[in-house]
């Protein structure tokens, strides 16, 4: 059911509705692509669009070679654009649509920016193929130098040229620019100046006969020219209905956006088709902000602020709960294809061992030292080291593995820790943390060593810091390096224990990655026979259990202490932690984007071999309030943590927390502007 308050709507949180539109072509019938294009026009008003891009010259039809130059034709065509903004003056969305219009005994391939009637600018094509089966340049004039230029089209006079960049003044984020087919197959696109100089959406109209390859191709060059320009990049090619006289058409619609494909169309169809997808115009203006390079280059090839004419038009936006016409992955760490997350899986996994064999190497450590719970983390630490070493040449008994129980240490993960060591054939030992504990607390005077069941941190901390004394000194006693077991998304919350604790190591192998990812990881191990088959058996055993520090005892009820319950689920943090770290986003849009990735356990695809009991879905109150955990957590109390990290690999694209990299604050912040945020825009 659609909500009326405004954080439900896609445009209150930078959202634009763009849509690909391939109509069935008439050949020269003019009346019948205006009818067509109206047509389309009418359902994309329908589906709330904001912008509609069609084929290059749709009014007439690309494939009518010297139909092109007719005065017929060309009337015709001015008379169909004054037809098509009179039948779409109601209509919500901006059209571009494709016609050649002509000027002073020149003909130009041009897009038509329509909107309520308007006709808003006139955009020349600026390269025109003319080398094996194009010859353009026998009827149009290129428009690489039209600009400061004014056209009439359809008994209006506006303005025309390749400098013109489209601005909504009633919705910021709407600011569009028109290029032409062979305009982004040159070596510098006419986008790429228009980018620089604000767009954020750029649409490309085209027709794009289809040989074997083609569609490769385009989808290569939309990939690279939204990732290049840093911008949400909107292609659509002729279709169904073009003259084949010696040609096919396939009709192929794309909606790219920083590089990763948002939508694409179905190809060879015979129906019209309308590609709707929403861009997300914000996280286009955030990746520029947080890029010099964009800037720098905007500057160097001498464009200023303002040196493109900005066309105004009001978008008349009404902020209803249109609903979202975009994938919103669940896990922004774990692919959910397994071509994909196989591929991530291996960056991943080879990154970590790289990265920890070469700091053995440097640091002339003869020994890796791991305090092995039975856990994930340090599960997956070991098995990393195990594969360091085999790189190295070196055996496995090069590493030490400890296991330590402590006050709440289970029997299973006990055996499960020594059972990893056995299989991977590392040097396996135990140390019972509780004697030394007992004395500690006791020489602190704390109540458990009355024998009172006072469970507190200091009584968790004791216990990790004893671990973490015990592991530096053995590495100092074999010559070794501690290696760290704490991930990415412990570092995002805090949750470790500082500086005699498992918050330090010599080297944290883990710290770049996101605790939803570990689990593929080992899974990917498994899978990809990385280890032998006992191994692999321990493996399973491990992913099978809940997440627990298992710092305190089990309760009357024998439940485990649960992290998740605590802090909240990992699938959520590292959602949030993603869109805040990587993409700077106001925590009502990272709130936005959690309900449309969780709101439904039935929709979209989850990872492979994510368990089917673990599927669940969360609701708007239950995101916010982890959220405002999250936050607080973040933002407040765990920086200085951060601040004071051992070295380790950045792993993930999706961001990285040392204080040396991705991300620098203060230790001494606080979450209030995010905590009010949330609190001003959620309902
Ligand atoms: N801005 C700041 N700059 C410098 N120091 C600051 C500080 N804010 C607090 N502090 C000080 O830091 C100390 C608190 O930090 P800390 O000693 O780390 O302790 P704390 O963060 O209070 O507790 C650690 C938490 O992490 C959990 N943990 C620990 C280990 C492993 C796992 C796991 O599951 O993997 C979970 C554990 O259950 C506990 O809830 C206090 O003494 C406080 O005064
Ligand atoms: N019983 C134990 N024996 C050996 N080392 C331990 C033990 N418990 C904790 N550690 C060490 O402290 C680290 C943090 O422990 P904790 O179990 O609290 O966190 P975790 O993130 O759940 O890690 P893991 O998934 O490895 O258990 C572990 O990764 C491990 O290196
Ligand atoms: N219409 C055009 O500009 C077509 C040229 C383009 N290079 C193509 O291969 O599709």
């Amino acid at each position: 059911m659609a909500k009326t308050h405004r954080f439900f709507s896609h445009h209150a949180h930078e959202f634009l509705r763009v849509a690909a539109c391939t109509p069935v072509a008439s050949v020269g019938d003019i009346a019948a692509n205006a009818a067509a294009t109206i047509a389309l026009a009418k359902r994309g008003h329908a589906e709330a669009c904001d912008l509609l891009v069609f084929p290059e010259l749709n009014v007439t039809s690309y494939a009518i070679d010297d139909l092109h130059l007719q005065d017929a034709i060309q009337r015709a065509t001015d008379a169909a654009l004054a037809e098509i903004a009179a039948a779409t003056a109601k209509l919500k969305p901006v059209l571009l649509v494709g016609a050649a219009l002509t000027k002073d005994g020149r003909l130009y391939n041009c897009a038509v920016a329509i909107h309520r009637g308007r006709i808003l600018g006139v955009v020349p094509k600026s390269y025109l193929p003319n080398y094996r089966e194009y010859y353009e340049k026998r009827w149009f004039t290129s428009g690489y130098d039209v600009v400061e230029d004014d056209i009439a089209v359809a008994g209006q006079i506006v303005s025309f040229g390749i400098d013109l960049i489209f601005t909504a003044s009633d919705l910021p984020h709407f600011i569009f620019h028109a290029e032409i087919c062979e305009d982004f197959w040159a070596p510098i696109p006419p986008s790429t100046y228009a980018a620089m100089a604000g767009a954020l959406v750029c649409c490309n109209l085209s027709a794009s006969n289809v040989v074997i390859g083609k569609s490769r191709q385009r989808m290569l060059l939309s990939a690279a020219q939204s990732d290049r320009a840093i911008c949400a990049y909107v292609f659509s090619a002729a279709g169904p209905g073009e003259s084949t006289t010696d040609l096919a058409w396939d009709g192929q619609g794309m909606v790219h956006e920083l590089g990763e494909l948002i939508a694409e169309s179905a190809r060879f169809e015979n129906d019209p088709e309308l590609l709707v997808a929403d861009v997300d115009c914000g996280r286009v203006r955030q990746e520029r902000m947080r890029n010099g390079t964009f800037h720098d280059t905007a500057r160097a090839e001498g464009l200023a602020p303002g040196s493109f004419r900005r066309v105004t038009f009001e978008a008349k936006p009404d902020f209803a709960d249109v609903g979202l016409r975009r994938d919103i992955r669940r896990f922004p760490f774990v692919p959910n294809t397994p071509e994909k997350l196989d591929a991530d899986c291996y960056e991943a996994f080879n990154i970590q061992v790289t990265a920890l064999a070469q700091r053995v190497v440097a640091a002339k450590a003869e020994r890796l030292v791991i305090g092995v719970s039975g856990g994930l983390d340090s599960t997956h630490a070991l098995i990393v080291a195990a594969k360091a070493m085999d790189r190295l040449g070196r055996s496995r008994d090069h590493i030490l593995g400890y296991t330590m129980p402590g006050f709440a240490t289970s029997e299973g993960t006990k055996s499960n820790a020594w059972a990893l060591m056995r299989a991977l054939g590392v040097a396996g030992d135990e140390i019972d943390i509780r004697p030394a504990a007992e004395q500690m607390l006791a020489d602190m005077r704390h109540p458990f060593a009355d024998g009172k069941p006072t469970y507190d941190v200091t009584f968790e901390n004791v216990q990790a810091g004893l671990r973490t004394d015990y592991l530096f000194r053995l590495a100092n006693q074999h010559n070794g390096l501690v290696v760290g077991t704490g991930d990415l998304s412990e570092l995002a919350l805090g949750w470790c224990t500082y500086g005699v604790g498992d918050q330090m190591s010599h080297y944290a192998v883990n710290a770049g990655v996101p605790k939803t990812l570990i689990q593929f990881l080992i899974r990917w191990c498994i899978r990809t026979d990385q280890y032998d088959a006992e191994t692999d058996r321990v493996l399973e055993a491990i992913l099978a259990q809940e997440i627990s520090p298992e710092l305190v005892p089990a309760g009357a009820d024998g439940a485990l202490q649960s992290t998740e319950s605590k802090i909240g689920p990992y699938a959520l943090n590292d959602f949030f932690a993603h869109y805040i770290v990587r993409h700077g986003m106001a925590p009502s849009k990272v709130a936005f984007l959690a309900l449309k990735a969780w709101e439904d356990a039935s929709r979209g695809r989850w990872p492979r071999d994510f368990p089917a009991a673990a599927r669940t879905a969360y609701d708007l109150p239950t995101i916010r309030g982890w959220l405002e955990k999250f936050l607080f957590r973040f933002f407040t109390i765990s920086q200085f943590k951060r601040s004071a990290i051992p070295n380790g690999p950045k792993v993930s694209a999706g961001g990285a927390l040392s204080p040396r990299g991705d991300w620098r604050a203060p230790s001494d912040g606080t979450a209030k502007p995010f905590l009010d945020e949330l609190d001003a825009n959620l309902p």
